[in-house]
């Protein structure tokens, strides 16, 4: 039997459009910030994806684009004026970063309360306590996803594959706080394969295309597949390739996301949740849930 394909494109639009809705009955323009520093080519399809849609959710969106050369001093100034600017209600600095320059000095320099991504240590404190934080994008949106198979996710046997602190672990805070049973592998785990075909849930978070095969997957269970890994097609030109071999895995998976179309719109559409909730908090606003 063939798995069901979870369309994680079409809930993202259906989450946009519920913020941009929402923005707008709340007479709210909210404004995101992405700073880009050098050439990163995972980065380019993200940012160029993430500005037509904060155009398209009624947002005012900005970018900087800042040389490969620039220097940390530069980048951190940079920061702390979006964090003075009114207008900007949510930063985000994609990463990864050159290496003349320290990421975790960058995302500690950014005003928790504009962290859009969720990674300020403050934000992922408050995840891992249980407090109302911004939290990061693309575990809300596996949450989400998984959750269009199974609204209630307690008691179920749920493994992350990989432990970061952008995606692994945040994952992993949200099934706990959803009363899922948690394991979480990386790469010094025993007996990998086995570990993943004990889980109803799966979510691959490694960046190694097409790691997880066929018999990493227990008959039935849900895949979340993270991963955006670029390969060559053989034809001269690059394909996005998941974490997960997608062709044998949906043979035996009960539901699975593509990619692309699986997770990754789903971070651009969490991505505007986040600063709607931000900008809700700057104005003294409710702020809504999605
Ligand atoms: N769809 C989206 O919106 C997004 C997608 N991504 C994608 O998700 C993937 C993961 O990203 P990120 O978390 O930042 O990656 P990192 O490289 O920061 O972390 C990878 C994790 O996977 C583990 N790992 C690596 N190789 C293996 C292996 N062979 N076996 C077991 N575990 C392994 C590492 O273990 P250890 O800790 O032991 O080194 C680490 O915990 C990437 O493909 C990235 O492009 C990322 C962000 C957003
Ligand atoms: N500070 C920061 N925050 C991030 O969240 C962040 C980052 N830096 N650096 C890069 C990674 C990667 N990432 C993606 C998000 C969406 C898609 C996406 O929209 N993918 C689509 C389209 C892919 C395509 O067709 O090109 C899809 O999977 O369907 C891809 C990649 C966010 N990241």
């Amino acid at each position: 039997m063939s798995a069901t394909i979870i369309d994680g494109k079409l809930l993202a639009e259906t989450i946009r459009q519920r913020v941009a809705d929402e923005a707008k009955r709340l007479g709210i323009t909210p404004g995101l910030t992405v700073v880009i520093v050098g050439e990163d080519p995972a980065s380019q399809v993200y940012v160029r994806n993430k500005v037509k849609q904060t155009e398209a959710a009624g947002f005012h969106g900005s970018e900087h684009r800042l040389p490969e050369s620039t220097s940390e001093a530069n980048l951190l100034k940079l920061v702390q004026t979006l964090n003075n600017d009114p207008s900007v209600h949510g930063i985000l600095v994609q990463l990864p970063l050159p290496d003349h320059i320290d990421p975790d000095l960058v995302i500690r320099t950014i005003d928790p309360a504009k962290d859009v991504d969720g990674f300020h240590p403050i934000n992922a404190g408050k995840l891992a306590v249980g407090q109302d934080s911004l939290v990061p994008c693309t575990p809300q949106g596996c949450i989400l996803l998984a959750k269009t198979v199974h609204p209630d996710l307690t008691g179920l046997n749920a493994v992350v594959l990989g432990r970061s602190n952008i995606v692994g672990k945040p994952v992993a805070q949200l099934l706990i706080q959803e009363s899922a049973t948690v394991t979480v592998a990386h790469s010094k785990t025993q007996d990998l394969s086995d570990v993943c075909a004990r889980a109803d849930l799966l979510v691959a978070a490694v960046g190694r295309a097409e790691l997880v095969k066929r018999h990493w997957i227990k008959p039935g269970a849900t895949v979340i597949d993270v991963g955006i890994n670029r390969v060559a097609d053989g034809l001269g030109k690059s394909r996005l390739v998941g974490d997960v071999a997608f062709n044998e895995a949906k043979e035996i998976a009960g539901a699975i996301t593509p990619v692309p179309g699986g997770v990754g719109p789903m971070t651009i559409a969490c991505l505007l949740a986040n600063t709607l909730k931000a900008a809700c908090w700057a104005e003294g606003k409710p702020a809504p849930t999605f």
